[in-house]
């Protein structure tokens, strides 16, 4: 078996013979590990390196948590040749979640990244987590992916976190198409599901597949293959192969199913008719020809295609990974229907505060790339994961990162198999990969050429969402200190929703994240991973302090001897609330800092002339760096309890120089001060996270629960069911294709179904404090039948009452 693995191994080319060689030896412990990865396929994706950029496909996986994102990821990777057994989730050994915590708990916590062919093309693929505390993850990926598929459950249909998702791959203009699982569980509705992908989602669903339910040996009604409208074929998946033989079978008014040629040729019109709406050629080739059966399938993908790009409409397909059905088609329209990077419009990147530029993909010469994430790996190191937008990097090359204005040095570019690597040599524009040795780079980093001169060229950011939860982290020892302060600056690095600060009154380190089950996994990565002996405190709650007061203005002198040094400077602010409706999330910890219209004048000069047209001894941009940074230091602790001070708009007035005295440390502690003591005089308040609640359940519980969100939750009830703003985001005017549903279940099943479909959805605004332990607590009330799924919505205001109770409880101590 071994030798004749080799064998194909060295039918590669020559160039490749090293990178057999290694191979060969990694087979070998492949085949002792019984993982059975193939590694060959690695060799036809590291040289598909040379691939033309049309035959690559950057995409990412997005869902609701559970939708199957990993079990389809999975299947592919096993169509494509990459692992010879299929991974399970439920048996903890897939390919996708290979950290320990993942496969305990058979979730996904990491975007992992894979490579594979198909089809003569490249995919890039990024399986996204589900659960709404690693959105953060789903973000960074979404900003560098082309294209993305979004799997929904044919159960559950369009849920909480599929909206998030979607939101988010609007947000970055992200063509979609998506795929309807679990067709094979009791109640999936294919045709509710499209319909709710149309209210939901606001998007236009083009319906390119059915789904075919027969009934098996004892009776069941079974859920077994598609019918293609394109080809207009029933594809029927072969058991025994674990469905990687598919049987096609033309599709005629003789197919033993009564009802099935009739609704795919209805499906087929309303196919053609949809695009004829949105593509003038199709339009054309259906006057032409009259007739939908004549126009070919390929002339229907050529136009599928175009729709899709422009972000138009959104092909559905259907079947259940689980089952090892509907994989392979999926694959196909990844291919034909997702972008390659020559698609994508060029990013914009900003080169100064008025000035930007555009990144063209064909500028051999000038590498633009975006780091997107970062990773702590105990055997390789920190690993940056990139995408490269223009040029190339090679494998030692010098880098810039435009950010930290850092030199950094590559000293090894590999491609992810999720958590095993392949070194490749480099790595060119429109292409994903992992560099190790960098040492000062971070999430959101451009990193360019070292000899470019666009030292600030960068491209747009990620969104870092603000930490609603935060727990004390102690060294078990003294010697414990070093090890836990290095493995929380890895956690960090790898990680840009997790924040690490001390506690100036405490000693303490406090770790803040996104949610309970975020700092869990942080603190089992922390004891388990990095093996530190560390003690963790409670989880609470991550207030937030403000000036209530309207306007306020202050001037502050900073006037010290450092060291035997005269320091000085003095700065002029205005503080004021922004306005009600900011959700406090923005950037700069949820607040407005202007330094725009600040008058910068230097007293050591002599007459009023010569100090108001300064020539700075500090060049004007680091002075407002140093505003900038001090400002930071300010806001981060608020005169009540210590928590993040938000929402306030801080315009930085007038800064008085004092010649070589005014140093930027003496700037940044001037203005951080000047901060402080504007915000004691502004009446502060405390602020609490609230959160967008939507919580599934059935009609007879409805009166409990709201009564206990409205009550002692203090929640705000949004409305009931669909979200009514992006249905009315969609001309109602245009007919969009659902199959009826479902045609062929027994009554049993039936009733199941009807409970389904009487299902309501509650939206509210609810805080934080009040839905600890909300699981429990709605399991109780509703027997275990709903479901809910909260996020962040804004940082708001709380009643006296409120804080008085938040006050007392802080100050009891840890
Ligand atoms: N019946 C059925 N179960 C499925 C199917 N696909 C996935 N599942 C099951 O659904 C559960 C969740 O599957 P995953 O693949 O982990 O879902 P995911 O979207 O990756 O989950 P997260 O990454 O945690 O968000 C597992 O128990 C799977 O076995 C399907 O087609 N049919």
């Amino acid at each position: 078996m071994i030798k004749n693995r080799f064998s194909k191994l060295y039918y590669f080319k020559s160039s490749y013979h090293f990178r057999s060689i290694l191979c060969n030896v990694n087979i070998y412990r492949t085949i002792i590990n019984e993982r059975y990865i193939l590694k060959c396929q690695r060799l036809y994706s590291s040289s598909s390196n040379d691939y033309s950029i049309t035959k690559t496909r950057n995409i990412g996986i997005i869902a609701h948590i559970d939708a199957g994102k990993t079990t389809t990821t999975e299947r592919m990777l096993h169509y494509a040749g990459f692992t010879r057994r299929i991974g399970d989730v439920d048996d903890g050994d897939t390919v996708m979640d290979y950290m320990k915590q993942e496969r305990e708990r058979g979730i996904t916590i990491t975007s992992a990244a894979i490579t594979f062919g198909w089809k003569d093309h490249r995919i890039n693929l990024i399986d996204t987590p589900g659960h709404v505390d690693f959105t953060i993850e789903v973000e960074r990926s979404i900003r560098v992916l082309d294209g993305a598929v979004t799997i929904l459950d044919a159960v559950s249909g369009v849920e909480a976190q599929t909206q998030t998702v979607w939101d988010q791959a609007d947000r970055y203009e992200v063509p979609r198409i998506a795929y309807v699982n679990k067709m094979d569980r009791t109640g999936a509705g294919f045709g509710r599901t499209v319909n709710e992908m149309r209210y939901k989602l606001g998007t236009m669903p083009l319906v390119c597949q059915i789904p075919v339910m027969k009934k098996d040996n004892k009776g069941n009604t079974v859920f077994s293959g598609v019918v293609d409208f394109l080809n207009m074929e029933v594809l029927d998946w072969d058991k025994d192969s674990n469905g990687s033989i598919i049987n096609k079978t033309p599709l005629s008014d003789k197919y033993p199913i009564s009802g099935l040629f009739e609704e795919t040729l209805k499906g087929r019109a309303s196919l053609i008719e949809s695009l004829s709406d949105l593509d003038s050629e199709m339009l054309d080739t259906f006057l032409e020809l009259e007739d939908p059966m004549k126009i070919t399938a390929e002339t229907i993908k050529n136009t599928l295609r175009r729709v899709v790009l422009k972000g138009q409409a959104v092909p559905v397909f259907c079947g259940a990974s689980f089952r090892n059905i509907g994989v392979q088609p999926l694959m196909d329209a990844i291919i034909d229907y997702l972008p390659s990077p020559l698609d994508r419009p060029a990013p914009m990147a900003s080169l100064s505060s008025n000035e930007s530029v555009k990144i063209d993909l064909k500028e051999n010469d000038k590498l633009c790339a975006l780091a997107f994430k970062v990773i702590y790996d105990s055997k390789r190191g920190l690993m940056v994961f990139v995408r490269v937008y223009s040029g190339r990097i090679d494998n030692r090359m010098l880098l810039f990162n435009t950010k930290t204005q850092c030199k950094e040095r590559v000293n090894k570019l590999v491609q992810m198999y999720a958590d095993d690597v392949e070194e490749i040599p480099s790595i060119t524009a429109g292409n994903i990969c992992a560099i190790v040795g960098l040492k000062n780079t971070r999430t959101g980093d451009t990193l360019i050429r070292f000899d470019d001169t666009r030292k600030n060229l960068k491209l747009q950011s990620i969104e870092i969402p603000a930490p609603v939860f935060f727990q004390a982290v102690e060294a078990a020892g003294i010697s414990d200190e070093k090890p836990l302060d290095d493995a929380l600056k890895n956690v960090l690095r790898e990680d840009p929703s997790l924040h690490v600060y001390v506690d100036p009154d405490s000693g303490q380190n406090l770790i803040s994240g996104m949610g309970e089950l975020h700092l869990e996994i942080v603190k089992d990565r922390l004891l388990n991973d990095f093996r530190v002996n560390a003690k963790l405190g409670k989880m609470r709650i991550s207030y937030r302090e403000t000036a209530t007061v309207g306007k306020i203005d202050h001037t502050y002198l900073y006037d010290r001897e450092v060291m035997g040094k005269r320091v000085k400077a003095q700065v002029s602010l205005t503080i004021s609330p922004l306005p009600e409706n900011d959700l406090g999330l923005s950037e700069e910890g949820g607040n407005r800092v202007m330094l725009e219209q600040m008058i910068i004048t230097d007293d050591s000069l002599d007459t009023k002339e010569q100090q108001e047209n300064v020539s700075l001894l500090l060049p004007k941009t680091e002075i407002e760096n140093a505003l900038r940074s001090g400002l930071m230091t300010g806001l981060y602790r608020g005169p009540i309890l210590g928590f993040p001070i938000t929402k306030l708009l801080i315009k930085v007035n007038s800064i008085k120089l004092f010649g070589a005295e005014s140093t930027k440390a003496a700037i940044s502690t001037c203005v951080s001060q000047a901060l402080v003591d504007a915000v004691k005089k502004g009446n502060p308040a405390l602020l609490e996270p609230l959160m967008k609640v939507d919580i599934e359940l059935t009609e007879e519980y409805l009166g409990d629960v709201l009564g206990d969100l409205t009550g002692t939750r203090r929640g705000m009830i949004l409305g009931l069911d669909a979200a009514k703003s992006t249905f009315d985001k969609i001309d109602q005017n245009i007919n969009i294709y659902a199959p009826p549903d479902p045609t062929y279940i027994s009554s049993s099943e039936r009733s199941e179904h009807t409970v389904l479909k009487s299902k309501k959805v509650i939206h509210a605004h609810v805080p934080l404090s009040t839905m600890l332990g909300y699981s429990s607590a709605l399991r109780s009330l509703t027997g275990g039948t709903a479901s809910f799924d909260m996020r962040v919505h804004s940082i708001g205001l709380m009643s006296d009452d409120q804080a008085k109770n938040v006050i007392r409880e802080m100050q009891g101590g840890y």
